[in-house]
C-alpha cells in the first residue's frame, strides 16, 4: 500500500482535476460536462482546474477543453496509451497525481471511468464516491456529527481541520429513496465518478481554448508495466440510441402492455415527427420490450432534453431521477394521480393509445401549416 496519503492534506493544492476520456482520439462528451462542472467547483475553492488527458497523439484535442473552462491540460502521450488498459492508465494517473497533488479528481462514470476510478483510489489510498449526481463545496461543520455518528477514533476526528474545504459528493442511496451526501475529509484527492449526462456542458469559448495551457508531465510507462494487451478493438455492431444527446425523448412505460408492438410504434412515430428518439422506463427494459440502451432513470441514462414525453409511465422516483431536469415534460397517463403529473409541464389524463395518434396528427398538421 502506498504511503502517499501520509502527506498532509494542505500539500494537495494542485487544483481540481478532471480525467478527460477520449476514444480513438475523439473526446467523450462527459469530459466537456465535467470540465464545465469542475470550473464552478474550482471557482468556489479559488483553485485552478486541469484536465488530465491520456492517449497517443492526443495533444491536438487538448486545447478544446479550455473552451469549456480548463485552465490547463496535463497531456500524457504514449503509443502504449493508445487504447485504454486498466493497468497502463492506472499507473500513469497515480504517478502524475503523486507528483502534482490535486485536491479533487472527477471521472465520468462511463464503463472506462467505473473501472479506472476505484482502481486509482485504492492505489492512492483515498476515498471515491461512485455515480454522483451532484457536486458541491462545503466549509465543513461536521466534527460534532462525526463524533456522534461515526466509529472514528476521537484523535482522528480532532486532526481534521475545520477550514478544510471538502468536495460534497451526492448520489442516490437505498434504491434511490434518498440522496446521500458524502465527503472525504482525511485523504486527498477526493475522488468522484459522475454519471454521464447529469452535468450541463458550458458554452464553448474559443478565446479560453486558445489560452489553455498544455502541460506535459514526466511519467514512465513501459511494456513491462502492462499485464494486458489490446489485440483488437471491436466496435458494437448494433447502433445504440443516443438518448443523452437528443433534444426530444419519447419514452414508453408499462402502460403499453396491452399492445406492446403498437405502443412502441406510436412512440417511434411521435419521436419521428418531433425529431427525437425513443426511451423507456425500466419496466419496458426488464420485460424485454426495448433494449437496455433505451432505459431512462437512476440505473439507466440521465437526460435533460428540450422535450420529454412520458407515455404510460407512472413516474417512480428512480425514473424521475433520470428525466426531471428536462426543459418541458409532457405526460400521458390514464391515472390522474400518477406521480409523473407532479413534475409534468403538460399532463394529459387519458389512454395513450387514443391520445398519441391525436398528438401525432396535430403536430403533422401544425408542421404542414408552416
Ligand atoms: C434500485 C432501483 C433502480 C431502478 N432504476 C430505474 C430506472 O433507472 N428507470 C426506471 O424507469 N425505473 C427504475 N426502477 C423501477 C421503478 O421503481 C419503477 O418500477 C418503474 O419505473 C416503473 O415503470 P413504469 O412507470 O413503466 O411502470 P408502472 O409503474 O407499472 O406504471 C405504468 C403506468 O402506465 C399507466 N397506464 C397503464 N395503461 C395505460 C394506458 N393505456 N394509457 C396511459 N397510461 C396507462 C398506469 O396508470 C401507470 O401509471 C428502479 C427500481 C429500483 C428498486
Amino acid at each position: 500500500m502506498s504511503n502517499y496519503n501520509s502527506a498532509a492534506i494542505e500539500e494537495f493544492n494542485g487544483g481540481i482535476w478532471v480525467f478527460c476520456e477520449q476514444r480513438q482520439g475523439k473526446m467523450m462528451p462527459t469530459s466537456f460536462e465535467l470540465i464545465s462542472e469542475g470550473r464552478k467547483l474550482a471557482d468556489e475553492l479559488g483553485s485552478k482546474l486541469y484536465g488530465l488527458l491520456l492517449g497517443s497523439n492526443v495533444e491536438g484535442i487538448a486545447k478544446e477543453l479550455g473552451g469549456y473552462g480548463a485552465d490547463g491540460v496535463y497531456v500524457c502521450d504514449s503509443p502504449l496509451l493508445e487504447n485504454y488498459t486498466t493497468d497502463g492508465y492506472t499507473k500513469v494517473i497515480c504517478d502524475v497525481i503523486r507528483e502534482y497533488k490535486p485536491e479533487a479528481m472527477l471521472i465520468g462514470a462511463t464503463n472506462i471511468g467505473r473501472d479506472l476510478g476505484p482502481r486509482c483510489a485504492a492505489r492512492l489510498h483515498t476515498g471515491l464516491c461512485a455515480d454522483c449526481t451532484h457536486l458541491d463545496i462545503d466549509v465543513p461543520k461536521y466534527k460534532d456529527f462525526l463524533r456522534s455518528a461515526s466509529t472514528l477514533a476521537p484523535a482522528m476526528i480532532d486532526s481534521i481541520k475545520e477550514d478544510d474545504r471538502n468536495l460534497k459528493m451526492t448520489r442516490p442511496a437505498f434504491g434511490g429513496h434518498l440522496m446521500a451526501t458524502i465527503i472525504c475529509p482525511r485523504f486527498r484527492p477526493a475522488m468522484a465518478t459522475v454519471r454521464p449526462g447529469v452535468m450541463k456542458k458550458a458554452a464553448f469559448d474559443q478565446a479560453k481554448a486558445d489560452a489553455c495551457q498544455i502541460i506535459k508531465p514526466n511519467f514512465s510507462l513501459t511494456e513491462a508495466d502492462l499485464d494486458t494487451q489490446v489485440v483488437e478493438v471491436v466496435k458494437a455492431a448494433k447502433k445504440m440510441v443516443d438518448l443523452i444527446g437528443a433534444d426530444v425523448v419519447v419514452s414508453v412505460g408499462r402502460g403499453i402492455s396491452k399492445d406492446v408492438e403498437g405502443g412502441i410504434k406510436l412512440a417511434e412515430e411521435l419521436a419521428e415527427v418531433l425529431g427525437g428518439v425513443v426511451g423507456g422506463s425500466r419496466a419496458t427494459i426488464d420485460s424485454g420490450w426495448l433494449s437496455a440502451d433505451h432505459q431512462v432513470g437512476q440505473t439507466g441514462k440521465t437526460v435533460h432534453p428540450k422535450i420529454y414525453v412520458a407515455l404510460g409511465i407512472s413516474g417512480a422516483i428512480q425514473h424521475k431521477a433520470g428525466m426531471q431536469d428536462s426543459e418541458c415534460i409532457i405526460a400521458v397517463n390514464k391515472n390522474e394521480s400518477a406521480p409523473i403529473f407532479e413534475i409534468a409541464d403538460y399532463g394529459i389524463c387519458g389512454d395513450l393509445f387514443k391520445v398519441t395518434p391525436l398528438l401525432i396528427e396535430a403536430i403533422k398538421t401544425a408542421k404542414a401549416a408552416k
